[in-house]
């Protein structure tokens, strides 16, 4: 077992305060809902890639305190109350999740997943959650920006080493995967979701050897149609590339193949390309040359504008460690309660009007030009609103308000579905190949302006007309309910 999946104490303690809290009030039942997103694309760029969502619903469906975790809270110096502990013994998650897709193309601030239940299960869930979609999104969009430049060429997850422990590693080579990587070295991930497993060998394998040349015999002797072998030990063109060379020869006597040669450091666009000159001068033409080597996105379009012959990549530690910025700043906000039969809408207002919550319980809609076939905008509306395609819409910038747009032959596409009732998955989740190939539909979806790598074009995400109004109203009336009456005090 790799992790308890729906492990309880997977939480921050002040979430188990506020049930007891909750429970001592007799308040745990109310219901609500609460919204989770983020604020900020990482790594400068134009999108996300939604991921974590297979992870985040088995948990919510396997969610249990077990013996073990409630002798543990017992022997907390709160002293909670036996009934409270005993209560948590059949404990489950019995909420409402509307989630979009694994895969989808996401935006600042449209709600990625709604979750609608009572108020205990909600604040329990809140670490887990923010903690699987933070790092699997993030990952994702790394492995997608890697994707976007590595072209048509192979490229292979080889974070495990470097990540930050053994969940990080797995969950992460398939949040590479989803995104399009080819494969991964990380075999526990190739058993567990089918990804293809691939792998060269090390530097001490040559070391163990008497000398670089017998290492090398001796591998391809054992893999003899799928031999990489890792040519820096010692020195790339003088020693490491002849005796690559020598063996392939050997292998092509017997009617074999040397599939490839591995660089590991060193300038890679000049050893790559007097490799591919080598080789191909000893007729090893169809012999790949593979790098590795701390790369990420732009080291590789570096090497692509110096003309590096390399036709497949290993990335490791910038990927599965999101190098470049380590987390997503998820957030999960309450957006709505139950108060007498109806949802009223909640709002939690900041200094720093970005982070004022968006209220009421919402839809996302993705808007797509007929014509063209591309998105638009996104279009977060309040749930009871229907977007209906054969009216025009006018979209507004929700800050620049002047800033409209009439929008005629569209299509909606709702991304926000319903995916598990009362606790329970209504829906069969999608096989990680079906989520790959959609991400992929995804990307066609948009044009190139908003997928570029380098300062990408801000696709726009914007509020209905009603959901605006009802955030300004809220606004204001939490300003005149709190804010005024202390001014005058003051
Ligand atoms: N032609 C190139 N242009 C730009 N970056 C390159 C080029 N060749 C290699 N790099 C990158 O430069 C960095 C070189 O790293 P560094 O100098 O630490 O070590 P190295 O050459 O891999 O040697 P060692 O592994 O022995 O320390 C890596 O991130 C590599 O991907
Ligand atoms: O560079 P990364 O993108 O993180 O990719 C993973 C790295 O892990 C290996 O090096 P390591 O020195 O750990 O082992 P080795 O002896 O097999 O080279 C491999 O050779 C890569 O350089
Ligand atoms: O197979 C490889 O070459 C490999 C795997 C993990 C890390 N570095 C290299």
């Amino acid at each position: 077992m790799l992790e308890r999946i729906g492990d309880a104490l997977h939480t921050d303690k002040y979430q188990i305060t506020m049930m007891y809290a909750h429970w001592k009030n007799g308040s745990h039942q109310r219901k609500r809902a609460f919204d989770l997103y983020f604020r900020h694309l990482p790594f400068g760029n134009g999108y996300a890639v939604f991921a974590g969502l297979e992870r985040a619903l088995q948990y919510l469906e396997n969610l249990r305190f077990t013996e073990e975790d409630i002798a543990f809270l017992a022997r907390q110096p709160e002293q909670y109350d036996p009934d409270f502990l005993d209560m948590l013994r059949t404990f489950r998650f019995q909420g409402d999740v509307y989630a979009v897709p694994e895969g989808t193309i996401v935006f600042p601030n449209e709600p990625l997943l709604r979750l609608e239940g009572n108020v205990m299960e909600l604040q329990l869930v809140e670490t887990a959650l923010l903690n699987f979609i933070g790092y699997q999104t993030l990952v994702a969009t790394k492995a997608a920006r890697i994707r976007t430049v590595a072209g048509n060429d192979l490229v292979m997850e080889f974070g495990t080493r470097r990540a930050q422990e053994s969940t990080a590693a797995i969950w992460g080579a398939r949040a590479a995967y989803l995104a399009g990587f080819d494969a991964t070295s990380n075999v526990r991930a190739g058993e567990r979701f089918g990804i293809p497993i691939i792998g060269t060998h090390s530097h001490s394998w040559v070391q163990d050897f008497e000398n670089e040349l017998e290492a090398f015999r001796a591998f391809a002797r054992a893999f003899p149609e799928q031999s990489v072998l890792l040519v820096d030990t010692y020195d790339t063109l003088r020693s490491g590339l002849p005796h690559a060379i020598q063996v392939g020869l050997e292998l092509k006597q017997q009617g074999k193949r040397l599939a490839g040669i591995r660089l590991d450091s060193g300038d890679l666009a000049y050893l790559s390309k007097q490799a591919r000159k080598m080789l191909d001068e000893a007729g090893l033409t169809d012999t790949r040359i593979i790098a590795s080597s701390d790369l990420d996105e732009d080291t590789i379009l570096n090497l692509k504008a110096q003309g590096a012959r390399i036709d497949s990549w290993g990335i490791g530690t910038k990927l599965i460690t999101a190098y470049d910025q380590p987390a997503l700043g998820a957030v999960y906000k309450m957006v709505a309660k139950m108060e007498q039969g109806q949802w009223v809408p909640t709002i939690k207002i900041s200094s720093n009007p970005e982070k004022v919550t968006t209220p009421g319980r919402k839809n996302v809609y993705r808007i797509i030009d007929k014509v063209t076939g591309k998105a638009q905008a996104d279009l977060i509306t309040h749930v009871d609103e229907r977007v209906d395609e054969k009216t025009p819409l006018v979209l507004f910038d929700p800050v620049h308000t002047y800033r409209k747009k009439r929008v005629t032959h569209f299509q909606a596409i709702e991304l926000l579905q319903p995916v598990m009732r009362n606790g329970e998955l209504t829906v069969e989740l999608p096989s990680l190949e079906e989520i790959r190939r959609y991400h992929r539909e995804q990307r066609s979806l948009f044009w190139e302006e908003y997928l570029r790598l380098l300062n990408p074009e801000e696709y726009p995400v914007d509020l209905s007309n009603k959901l605006w109004k009802m955030k300004q109203e809220l606004i204001q009336q939490i300003y005149q309910t709190f804010v005024e009456p202390k001014k005058k005090q003051d």
